[in-house]
């Protein structure tokens, strides 16, 4: 077991961080958290001696441009680091390949790779309650294997990471959640928004430029208040549909 690791994830509503934790705890004794869901910019340095686990959703088969903005802040010097992209059982497409050219460009030198599952944050019978045991005893398993490849001080990925160049386009929706009377204007959305796209003075107001539909105003209001239209839901549902009945597996990659 190494002392200690840290892990920076964009976590809208949870899944990722879950998945984040589970690797970790089977990596170190002590973990340290850098949030960047929270609006605020997070500019940090690492060393040599650190490792960091680098852990994004995966939105449309890519990294958040949120998530990639906060990561050129952080600045690696050849340090060790782990990328994962934890998604909801549709398709990761080249979310992977995308955070690791990220991160190596920012100085950090990926040794392991991993595509993880966990709910759908709007879909949610999609890898509904994942990560679960099995993937918890999966990642305690790929645990012990990056720790045998760390003392033969072997720090390069071998495999070839999935995903292509020029990545997927990413393609925006204009929906943005829509709010009840339930409403009791706490301001608790506005203040979390990881992008800042919810008015302070009047939370029914979203800005559909800046929102990036990350469902994280929705899971964490606490009258339930907020919801995507349910056409949108039906619609994307639909379309997902052929994902529900199936169960993907975490993909390792050393
Ligand atoms: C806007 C948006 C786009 C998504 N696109 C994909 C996708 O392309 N493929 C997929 O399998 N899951 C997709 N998901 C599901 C998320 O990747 C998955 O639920 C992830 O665990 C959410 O992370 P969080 O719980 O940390 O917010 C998407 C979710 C959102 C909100």
């Amino acid at each position: 077991m190494l002392t200690t690791i840290t892990i920076v994830a964009f976590s809208p509503t949870g899944g990722t961080r879950q998945a984040a934790v589970f690797l970790a705890k089977g990596l170190a004794q002590h973990i340290q958290e850098v949030d960047l869901t929270l609006p605020e910019a997070h500019p940090l340095n690492f060393t040599k001696e650190d490792l960091v686990l680098f852990a994004g959703p995966v939105y449309g088969g890519r990294i958040p441009a949120c998530m990639t903005d906060k990561l050129k802040k952080i600045r690696g010097n050849q340090t060790p680091a782990i990328i994962a992209a934890v998604y909801g059982n549709r398709a990761y497409e080249d979310a992977l390949l995308e955070l690791n050219d990220v991160v190596s460009e920012q100085g950090f030198k990926p040794l392991a790779a991993a595509a993880l599952l966990a709910e759908h944050s709007i879909i949610h019978k999609l890898a509904e309650h994942r990560p679960d045991a099995w993937d918890q005893a999966c990642l305690a398993d790929f645990s012990n294997r990056i720790l045998e490849k760390w003392e033969t001080g072997q720090r390069e990925i071998i495999s070839v990471i999935p995903g292509s160049r020029p990545y997927k386009a990413w393609k925006s929706s204009p929906n943005v959640p829509v709010v009840s009377d339930a409403c009791r204007r706490c301001g608790l959305c506005a203040q979390k928004c990881p992008v800042q796209a919810i008015s302070k003075n009047s939370p029914s107001d979203t800005d559909p430029e800046k929102c990036i539909q990350c469902m994280r105003c929705i899971s964490i209001c606490p009258a339930h208040a907020r919801s995507l239209p349910e056409q949108v839901l039906a619609v994307l549902g639909e379309h997902l549909q052929s994902f529900a009945g199936l169960r993907k597996e975490n993909e390792l990659y050393l």
